[in-house]
């Protein structure tokens, strides 16, 4: 009967028919207001994030709120819009969970290895550098629980409270955040936060019943991730302090040095390690980083037995050789200059160029061998590494035995010896490179075989007698 539409009885239902549709389009029509909001909400918020963090490329904390918007903010956006259009295609990679528990670890480990503070991290401070990547209160707290989750109870403490502070400077009183909170503190044993937000919660609500946490965990800390690595050397702890250090200008009355001498700075008499300055032009240094483009992999470190190069925890930097004929030549020449030294090319001899990511370290090592020694080179008597960039924080070589941090300086080499001068390994110079915190580190390292240094450094009077420059 429904194509009969002169009865005021169908006239009726269609009105209430446009009732019910009115009604349905309201509903559409909020729910497109509030996509709308929440669409407009979060691009402004991740603008502002994106803005602020991508100044700070190289900070720690800024590439963790990086990755956590890939592992958490834009799969919330794409799920929620995933009906009205494609957000992620499968070519765009992000990161895997893995990936990003990875950098979670990375940051627990400099935090603990530099000390740095929780409330000058959250301010956006990090070991004195003043940062535009600060913490709301919000991430702190959920850094704290990416922590806590993660079982490094201890350091997640320290975050719980920046978060709360925050939230209370805010003037903020949600309950149901405070009892959370309040549990987690109970259950890792942070007594004052649970006390504090206990007499919080009371102050609103006298009757408020705290449901006990039973399971208390033990204190658990942050076990090193990789070898340990000489963390108070690192944080600049512990040094040796030296009077009578001396900067000179060699030349070994070499003609070329004598037109322009190197400026060498002795950061130790004895054993000899010297820092010699300016050695590299940013032209020069740009040209490396050309050369050496798209060739640097996972670094490897020999294995117990010397014959394997492997991968190791202790050391994750990435590096490759460099093998453009002229510059190698040009900066074998410069190191002989520099050195006084026979600096002669095995075959497979290279200059080896390492980059450190941010957390990346090579714990403490010597670089002789110990077997195998290649006859025709014998051991490797000096090293030479350049520094191709400033570091902002961390990233500093070390040498324990030595009691002596070396930051890096960009253009500069840093050169010591690794055997004595009767060709007996000099066990002191061992050294590791810290954890970069803040910004690049960019090396290049030569070593300088024994081969062909017989009469430059001939063995001394005494057993022990040491070389230097
Ligand atoms: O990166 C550093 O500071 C040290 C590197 C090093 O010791 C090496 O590559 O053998
Ligand atoms: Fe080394």
């Amino acid at each position: 009967s429904r194509n009969v539409f002169p009865y005021l009885s169908d006239l009726e239902d269609l009105l209430n028919l446009e009732i019910s549709l009115l009604s349905k389009l309201e509903q559409y029509t909020e729910s497109l207001e509030s996509q709308i909001a929440y669409s407009e909400k979060t691009l402004h918020h991740i603008n502002e994030i994106h803005s602020e963090d991508s100044n700070e490329e190289n900070h720690p904390f800024a590439f963790y709120r990086l990755i956590t918007r890939f592992t958490e903010d834009w799969l919330q956006i794409e799920e929620k819009s995933k009906e009205s259009f494609t957000l992620l295609t499968d070519n765009d990679r992000i990161p895997s969970n893995k990936e990003y528990l990875e950098t979670l670890f990375v940051l627990a480990k400099l935090q603990k290895e530099y000390q740095l503070s929780t409330s000058d991290l959250v301010n956006g401070k990090i070991a004195e550098i003043q940062t535009n990547a600060s913490f709301s209160w919000q991430e702190s707290l959920s850094f704290g629980y990416e922590l806590y989750r993660a079982g490094l109870n201890n350091q997640s403490q320290p975050w719980f409270r920046e978060g709360m502070r925050g939230f209370f400077e805010e003037g903020l009183t949600d309950m149901n955040l405070m009892d959370s909170i309040r549990k987690i503190a109970d259950h890792i044993g942070d007594d004052d936060l649970s006390k504090l937000l206990k007499n919080q919660i009371l102050k609103q609500n006298a009757n408020f019943n705290f449901i006990a946490v039973k399971n208390k965990v033990s204190a658990t800390d942050f076990s090193p991730y990789g070898e340990v690595i000489e963390d108070k050397l690192c944080r600049g702890e512990n040094l040796t302090v030296f009077n009578n250090l001396t900067c000179t200008f060699i030349h070994y009355n070499n003609p070329y040095l004598i037109i322009g001498p190197h400026k060498l700075e002795v950061l130790h008499e004895e054993p000899f390690i010297g820092m010699i300055h300016s050695v590299l032009s940013d032209v020069e240094i740009r040209d490396i980083e050309y050369n050496s483009r798209g060739k640097l992999q996972r670094s490897m470190v020999l294995g117990p037995t010397n014959e394997v190069f492997q991968y190791h925890k202790g050391r994750t930097s990435t590096s490759g050789h460099l093998n453009d004929k002229k510059l190698l030549d040009k900066l074998i020449f410069r190191m002989a200059n520099m050195t006084n030294l026979e600096v002669a090319r095995f075959p497979d001899d290279y200059l080896t160029i390492t980059n450190y990511g941010i957390g990346s370290f090579y714990k403490t090592h010597h670089d002789i061998f110990f077997t195998d020694i290649d006859e025709k080179k014998g051991n490797r008597i000096a090293t030479v590494m350049f520094y191709l960039s400033e570091v902002d924080v961390g990233g500093s070589t070390v040498f324990p035995d030595l009691h002596l941090n070396v930051k890096p300086r960009k253009g500069s080499a840093l050169v010591w010896f690794n055997l004595k001068r009767s060709g007996a390994h000099n066990l002191q110079m061992r050294h590791a490179a810290c954890s970069l915190v803040k910004g690049e580190k960019l090396i290049a390292t030569y070593w300088i075989s024994e081969r062909g240094n017989e009469f430059k450094k001939p063995c001394g009077l005494n057993e022990g007698d040491l070389i230097s420059l």
